[in-house]
């Protein structure tokens, strides 16, 4: 287990905390990615993990023993982890199988190129073995440098936007390759993400950072259904914020009316002739499987998927059988 209580950072000269508060607890073989607007420490959180910041105050404890800083470690960065950054740190003069290969004991040759050849197989890229780094695209320094964390099977995995150079396709199966076999081989990763589809197809739990604290962390599913607060919300890409009483039936002496929002996620916003509001189709933009719809409604813009294209102008009935009250 992954303890980290009160943890406390400042990056020196800086006078505001770059992580404050943090607490939260990662069991073995768990994943969870942190997601958070830029800036708000996602890296310096698995810098300071990894053991590359020392922190002001606080504890970080990995199976009960206490993880320090650089100023306690000769080198930096703990034993059990590997850190993936975002400068992948590869050397150039040596193929892309030695750079997999650097960190693995030369004991035992052949199981030296078992594991490389395992790992390369994950991300991909057994065939560009023998290539020198300086000839793969960004990409593909971003695999190998995956790959040679890989080869050392961590206890825990860091991995910094692990797929933000890779295309949709090549995306989709290297995260899945990666995820089982981490899981398989019971490796805990925490990797930070801009990308809410890497938080949901693959991970156990997300951690929202915002501003250096966190705002929320729990398991995909219940950080959707009841986001915190609309900053969350609002990473979930498109969403419906409206005032409250504009759909649903309380009065707004209920609540206090600035600090709340009802969310209404687009796939919770029907349309059908039952509708008891009526709004005016602005758009409809395709989206691969089916169209996202703009509407009108009073002063207010709304979105929803609809599976046919609709005609902009198109008056339409629709109705909002959810009252998910959030706070702004
Ligand atoms: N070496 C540094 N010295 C001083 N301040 C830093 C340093 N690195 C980061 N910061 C500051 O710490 C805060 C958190 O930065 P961090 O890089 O962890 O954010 P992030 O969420 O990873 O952002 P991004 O998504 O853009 O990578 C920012 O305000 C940043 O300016």
């Amino acid at each position: 287990m992954l303890q980290i209580a009160n943890l406390n950072f400042k990056y020196e000269p800086a006078n505001a905390f770059a992580l404050q508060n943090i607490s939260f607890q990662v069991k073995k073989g768990e994943v969870i990615s942190v997601i958070g607007e830029s800036g708000s420490g996602k890296s310096t959180l698995l810098r300071l993990l990894y053991g590359l910041e020392d922190y002001d105050e606080g504890e970080i404890e990995w199976n009960n023993k206490k993880l320090k800083g650089p100023s306690f470690n000769i080198i930096p960065g703990h034993k059990m982890m590997k850190y993936v950054a975002q400068d992948y740190d590869l050397l150039d003069f040596v193929t892309v199988g030695e750079n997999v290969g650097k960190f693995l004991s030369n004991f035992d040759l052949k199981t030296k190129q078992k594991q490389i050849d395992e790992a390369l197989k994950i991300v991909d890229l057994l065939d560009l073995k023998d290539y020198f780094p300086n000839k793969l695209s960004g990409g593909q320094r971003q695999r190998v440098a995956i790959a040679r964390a890989l080869a050392q099977k961590p206890e825990i995995l860091l991995l910094d936007e692990p797929f933000s150079n890779l295309d949709q396709s090549l995306k989709l199966s290297i995260r899945e390759k990666i995820i089982d076999w981490c899981k398989e081989n019971q490796i805990t990763v925490i990797f930070t993400t801009h990308d809410l589809n890497d938080a949901f197809y693959t991970s156990d739990r997300i951690l929202v950072l915002q501003k250096g604290e966190i705002l929320q962390y729990g398991d995909v599913e219940r950080v959707r259904e009841s986001p915190t607060n609309s900053y969350v919300a609002k990473l979930f890409g498109y969403i419906n914020l409206v005032e409250v009483g504009v759909f649903n039936k309380m009065k707004l002496s209920d609540i206090d009316h600035y600090n709340y929002y009802q969310l209404v996620y687009p796939e919770e916003l029907w349309l059908n002739d039952d509708g008891e509001f009526i709004g005016e189709i602005i758009n409809s933009s395709f989206q691969g499987r089916d169209y996202l719809i703009k509407l009108k409604y009073l002063d207010f813009e709304l979105f929803t998927y609809y599976p046919y294209k609709l005609k902009k102008g198109l008056q339409i009935k629709f109705s909002i059988p959810n009252n998910r009250i959030i706070k702004s």
